[in-house]
């Protein structure tokens, strides 16, 4: 039986991508292509592990004015919506592509909740998470969930007792780590701004993860680079591996894949070594396309082949 996955995206967004040869700042910039697709951290996570053959259910809050948009596409992709909705729209967030594979984001605030709504959905999620067998925690937080509820709500999941992977950044990011979550994923500028200093070589990231982990309790963090790949510190173990150079159309949910595929390795019972190739896999895949997902199996089982790992001394 296909484990049951439960991500969760408290803040998700329509994604209006355009691609342009040069931003220009000031200026009347004309793009050459444009998408609008539904997305937010957990919803990305979600269709990546659709793909990869998992029973995915999705959570979180959704603005009820453009809810239509979002519920075609979990019905399209075969997502098992339990999102709770609220008043308002969920929120566009702006991606510019340029030509040498530049992105500039204007990620916009999104709906507004009230404690009311937040204490609704945390017993939703709780009853979700006892069926669940892995939960995905990803993306910001929307207006009137304070980071500090917002590590409150992650302290309950993390209390039903199943693995819980955890992606967020700044504040939201600090207050969530210490509801001790099983796994997270900052990338190194993230984890530079929780350390609040510049971690400019492998050392210092190693340092910083290893600080992290032992300050909150974390089993697992895993620190990715981009191009430059991706360090995981996995218990006492320190892992590496490097995606070969990619053609990047766009990076957006490079990082949503990349913890698909640790949430799919970890929920199957694979080793470091193969969660950690398949990661990679997805990931770079995720950057030679718009969007999210891994529709060809043949396209991922050749890039699994071009993945470097290896576990470092
Ligand atoms: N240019 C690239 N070439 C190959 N692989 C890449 C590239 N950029 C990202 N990746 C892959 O994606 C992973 C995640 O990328 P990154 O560190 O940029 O995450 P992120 O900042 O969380 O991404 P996101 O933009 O989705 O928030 C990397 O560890 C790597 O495996
Ligand atoms: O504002 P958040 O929730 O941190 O990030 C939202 C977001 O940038 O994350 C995804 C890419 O990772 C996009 O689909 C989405 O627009």
């Amino acid at each position: 039986m296909s484990p049951v996955l439960l991500t969760i995206t408290l803040n998700p967004a329509l994604d209006l991508t355009g691609q342009l040869a040069q931003l220009q700042r000031g200026a009347v910039n004309v793009m050459t292509q444009g998408n609008l697709h539904p997305a937010g951290k957990g919803i990305n996570v979600a269709r990546v592990l659709k793909d990869l053959g998992g029973q995915v259910q999705v959570s979180g809050l959704l603005g009820a004015d453009n809810q239509g948009e979002f519920q075609q596409l979990f019905a399209a992709e075969g997502l098992e919506d339990h999102f709770q909705v609220v008043p308002g729209a969920t929120r566009i967030n702006v991606k510019l592509v340029e030509a040498d594979g530049e992105v500039t984001e204007l990620n916009f605030p999104g709906i507004e909740v009230d404690e009311a709504a937040i204490a609704q959905l945390q017993q939703h999620l709780l009853a979700l998470a006892a069926r669940a067998d892995l939960l995905v925690v990803a993306g910001s937080l929307p207006r009137g969930l304070s980071p500090e509820r917002g590590a409150e709500l992650l302290r309950a999941l993390v209390a039903v007792g199943k693995p819980v992977l955890f992606d967020s950044s700044k504040a939201a990011l600090t207050a969530g780590l210490t509801a001790g979550p099983f796994l997270v994923k900052p990338n190194e500028h993230e984890l530079a701004e929780w350390a609040g200093r510049p971690l400019e070589s492998r050392a210092a990231l190693m340092a910083a993860a290893e600080g992290l982990q032992h300050k909150h309790g974390i089993q697992h963090v895993v620190v990715s680079r981009g191009a430059d790949g991706v360090l995981w510190r996995a218990g006492e173990q320190w892992w590496r591996a490097q995606p070969p150079r990619m053609s990047v159309v766009s990076t957006v949910g490079a990082g949503d894949s990349m913890v698909a595929g640790l949430a799919w390795g970890l929920a199957q019972g694979w080793s470091i070594e193969q969660t950690l190739r398949l990661a990679s896999a997805v990931s770079a895949l995720a950057v030679t396309q718009v969007g999210v997902g891994v529709k060809d199996k043949a396209v991922l089982e050749a890039m699994l082949a071009r993945i470097e790992v290896e576990q470092l001394a």
